[in-house]
């Protein structure tokens, strides 16, 4: 555990978790804006599934890059729409700074949720994710929604999720090496809350 606030995010936030303290950070780039929504219901969290592009393979939230002249917020609305069907009143809940080694920019990426949507979530219409529900309970019995499949999400969300989950704000930076066979591998990671 190391209390020490990473470089190029904001200072005067309580830690809450990091890894592997004893690697250096990678340097700081140039940001570039990106968002991602989560659906948080009765227990329950939207994710999509990746069908192509950057994290193809893997779950997460609905989002992408931020578009010339639209704020944050209105992107998350929009990729939410587009990627899942639906639409929601999303509140802003984290920042992450997300960084690859050999990157030419860093991602900046808005964290977003929503307990309430209009409309009914796509099943797999579009070419890019295939919206799904998964239990945020740890304890599943027979029949219920399939548990949050961390294996195949960024390796670093299952340290900010508990925070998404019981809705308290928070901030943090993950590194990534990638390895010979083009693999994302955690690098170092450091996530508090706000104060
Ligand atoms: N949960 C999570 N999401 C991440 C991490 N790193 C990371 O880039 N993302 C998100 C931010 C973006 O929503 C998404 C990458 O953007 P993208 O590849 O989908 O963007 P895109 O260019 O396809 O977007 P667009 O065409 O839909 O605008 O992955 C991470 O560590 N955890």
């Amino acid at each position: 555990m190391s209390s020490q606030i990473p470089p190029g995010i904001s200072q005067g936030l309580d830690y809450f978790a990091s890894g592997n303290d004893n690697k250096e950070w990678l340097p700081l780039l140039p940001i570039k804006h990106y968002t991602v929504a989560h659906i948080l219901q009765d227990d329950k969290v939207l994710l999509g599934y990746k069908k192509r592009g950057f994290g193809q393979g893997m779950y997460n939230g609905f989002g992408g890059k931020v578009e010339p002249n639209e704020t944050p917020l209105q992107a998350a609305v929009r990729e939410l729409e587009e990627e899942a069907g639906i639409k929601a009143p999303l509140r802003h809940i984290g920042v992450l700074i997300f960084i690859v080694a050999g990157a030419e920019k860093a991602f900046h990426i808005d964290i977003y949720y929503a307990e309430e949507f209009e409309g009914t979530v796509m099943d797999n219409r579009t070419e890019e994710m295939r919206p799904e529900w998964f239990s945020l309970s740890p304890s599943d019995g027979p029949g219920e929604l399939p548990p949050i499949p961390w294996d195949k999400m960024w390796d670093t969300d299952r340290y900010w999720f508990p925070l998404l989950r019981d809705k308290r704000p928070f901030v943090g930076r993950a590194d990534f090496d990638k390895n010979e066979s083009g693999a994302f591998i955690s690098r170092r990671w450091w996530y508090g809350t706000i104060q």
